[in-house]
């Protein structure tokens, strides 16, 4: 079955893995179409694939695994033997069964694996950690994925592709981070940019200086867009955040590739 169309199907709270995505699907020579899933939906869009897609998803990696926003979306996501390619990034500290995780649910709702790679990057948390990866090195290595990818795609038989990723089950529990960003009211204009982009429909529309703390995910979207700088983190607890992880990333971290 010849492939046709490149679907680009991520969730990316701080644009990290949009950025990486977006350099390996560069390489591949199909039209493209991009299911953005970082920004909050409350009725799950059903996005169904057949075998003539190529469907590249990317996440990024949350306690070691998928984060379960992500995870959410799989109830109405589905594929017909549909060809598929993983990208997972990370923080610089590991992946641990997070291609494991997703490769499972991908070939669950019928998607058939035939790359994956997990990529370190930037940490979301503690910027300093990778700073600026993707950086020109990683940009390379993730471009010749993709065009690993393309070769693929174009040249072999997909259905006598297998690949194996490493991981383990049972997976372990999300971790709860401590870290729920608060606006500051003296800031905030309540133009409600971080309404509209928290992925986990964490903050009130009515009162966006109030945010959920059991939907919060920790992923820091709320800071990053908020143009008045009103929204923050306590700087004790990343500062603790920031110790710790310190200890256990290293930021010059190589990618691993799976084909
Ligand atoms: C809540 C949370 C949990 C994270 N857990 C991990 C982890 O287990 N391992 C790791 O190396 N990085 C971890 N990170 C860092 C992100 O995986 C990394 O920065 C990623 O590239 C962010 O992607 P994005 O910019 O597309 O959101 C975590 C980040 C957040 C916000």
């Amino acid at each position: 079955m010849k492939t046709t169309e490149l679907k680009l199907v991520y969730f990316s709270p701080t644009g990290t893995t949009r950025r990486v995505i977006m350099e390996a699907a560069r390489q591949i020579d199909l039209k493209s179409v991009s299911f953005d899933l970082s920004v909050h939906k409350e009725k799950k869009p059903v996005l169904q694939f057949d075998e003539t897609d190529f469907v590249l998803f990317g996440i990024p990696v949350y306690s070691g695994r998928v984060p379960e926003t992500f995870l959410s979306y799989f109830e109405t996501l589905k594929g017909n033997n549909t060809p598929a390619a993983l990208i997972a990034t990370y923080g610089c500290r590991a992946y641990e069964d997070a291609l494991l995780e997703l490769k499972t649910e991908v070939e669950n709702r019928g998607f058939h694996v035939i790359g994956a790679g997990a990529f370190p990057t930037e940490h979301s948390i503690v910027r300093s950690i990778g700073l600026s990866r993707p950086n020109k090195a990683d940009l390379k290595t993730i471009s010749e994925f993709g065009i690993a990818l393309n070769r693929r795609i174009k040249n072999e038989d997909l259905s006598a592709l297998s690949i194996q990723v490493p991981g383990n089950t049972p997976y372990r529990k999300y971790a709860k981070t401590p870290l729920i960003p608060k606006a500051d009211v003296s800031l905030c204009t309540e133009c409600k940019a971080c309404v509209k982009s928290c992925p986990a429909g964490a903050i009130s529309a009515q009162d966006p200086k109030k945010t959920d703390k059991k939907k919060c995910i920790s992923c820091l979207r709320c800071v990053r867009s908020c143009k008045q700088k009103a929204r923050s983190v306590s700087s004790m607890k990343l500062s603790m955040a920031a110790k710790k992880l310190n200890k256990v990333c290293q930021s010059d971290k190589a990618a691993d590739i799976f084909l």
